[in-house]
């Protein structure tokens, strides 16, 4: 029996997509946006020096094949990432019309969205009458403030105090096919916001808006933070995917991070969740302790939800080099038989324009499936691999290679 663990570093793309003209931040096209090689020539060049330094050290990615795989996704070498791979590498290709995380995740769970997401407008109101008043009548308010396109932690700084005196909920979307709704744990409540979300989301649902997701905060004006409790409310994907063949065919399922919620937990029989610290204790203690044929499904969101939409490249390159290191301390625990692929569900450049995920080809590094180049790949691709490693059946478009 042989286990798998297949770990999504939340945007972590290596550019190259060649559908990113059709994508946009703030009305630019992602043409050329590329977070691994953008990130590692700004810290070559000494731009990115808040609380790291230097040249983009991440050795052990590197050595799975991550800087052959920049090399290969966009053509240009990245600064510091020049190993020689020891690891199954390769690019893969999204094809599904969404540049978000659940288009990402289930087209690499094997299948691409068979279906076209609705965007709201860039306008003020974003939001058709009929949601602006189910979302009144759900909170039980006169009202709700934002209504816009917005970066979450600027939409606090905008709405926070309004939204501390009125009480209305703070609702805005983005790029993505989203309807995001912050509202004050303590003064708003988090139950009450999750309960709000969740009575919410059928509806949106049924629009083809394929998350509603709970912004909870703390603080006060001038000092608002986020916390963890955020929850996604999202469309189930299309079945069956990765994890339905796994437990079809008798093999746990753990998820770790918010898979649960991005695959609405369609074939998972366990969540662990907390902060990416916390997760990559728990990807240790599964490597520890899952079952033989067992599949763990991890998620590392702060890529992206911390460094990438806020375009901070320091501190996304110090969440490299920390998930390098971190990675680099579990590899050697991998039993004979176990497979680790990681990869990527969409870009989210820094150094680009916005505030919104960038459209990019993402790595697929692999150890514990020998060593050599699986050339441009499909997303579909991946699930079908895993499959293959776990031998069990899978459909859908993906191969299993080489
Ligand atoms: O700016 P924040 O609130 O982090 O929102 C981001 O998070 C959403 C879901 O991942 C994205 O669509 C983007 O809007
Ligand atoms: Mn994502
Ligand atoms: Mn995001």
């Amino acid at each position: 029996m042989t286990r798998a663990f297949l770990v999504v570093m939340d945007s972590v793309g290596i550019g190259g997509a060649p559908d990113a003209a059709e994508f946009f931040n703030d009305g630019t096209p992602d043409t050329g946006a590329n977070t691994v090689l953008h990130i590692a020539e700004a810290c070559a060049a000494g731009r990115a020096e808040d609380g790291r330094t230097g040249p983009l050290h991440m050795p052990h990615l590197d050595r799975l094949g991550l800087g052959a795989a920049v090399k290969l996704a966009c053509g240009t070498p990245a600064p510091g990432l020049d190993a020689t791979p020891q690891g199954l590498w390769g690019a893969a290709t999204e094809i599904s019309h969404g540049k978000d995380t659940p288009s990402g995740h289930w087209e690499l769970s094997g299948r691409p969205v068979p279906w076209e997401w609705h965007y709201f407008p860039v306008t003020v109101p974003a939001f058709p009458e009929a949601v602006t008043r189910a979302v009144c009548d759900l909170a039980g308010t006169d009202g709700i403030l934002g209504n816009c396109h917005g970066s979450g932690t600027v939409m606090l700084d905008r709405f926070g105090a309004e939204h501390l005196k009125t009480g209305w909920p703070i609702c805005y979307t983005s790029a993505d096919s989203v309807f995001q709704i912050a509202a004050h744990e303590e003064v708003f409540g988090l139950d009450r916001l999750l309960a709000l979300c969740e009575g919410l989301a059928p509806m949106l649902h049924e629009m083809r808006v394929g998350r509603v997701i709970a912004r909870p905060f703390l603080g006060s004006p001038g000092a608002f933070r986020r916390t963890p409790n955020r929850r996604d409310y999202a469309i189930a994907p299309p079945q069956p995917i990765l994890t339905d063949w796994a437990q079809a065919a008798g093999r746990h399922v753990l998820a770790i991070g918010k898979i649960g919620d991005i695959l609405s937990m369609t074939g998972i029989d366990e969540v662990r969740k907390g902060d990416d610290a916390t997760l990559m204790a728990h990807l240790s203690d599964a490597i520890d302790s899952q079952p033989e044929g067992s599949l763990t499904f991890a998620n590392f969101v702060e890529f992206d939800s911390l460094w990438g939409h806020r375009r901070d490249v320091s501190g996304y390159a110090r969440a490299l080099e920390w998930f390098d290191a971190g990675i680099g301390r579990l590899l050697p625990k991998l039993r004979d038989g176990d497979l680790i692929c990681l990869t990527a569900d969409h870009g989210n450049d820094p150094t680009w324009i916005g505030t919104d995920h960038t459209r990019e080809r993402v790595p697929v590094l692999m150890a514990g499936r020998g060593a050599g180049t699986l050339g441009q790949i499909a997303f579909a691709d991946v699930a079908a691999m895993i499959a293959d490693h776990l031998g069990i059946p899978s459909s859908g478009p993906g191969r299993s290679r080489p």
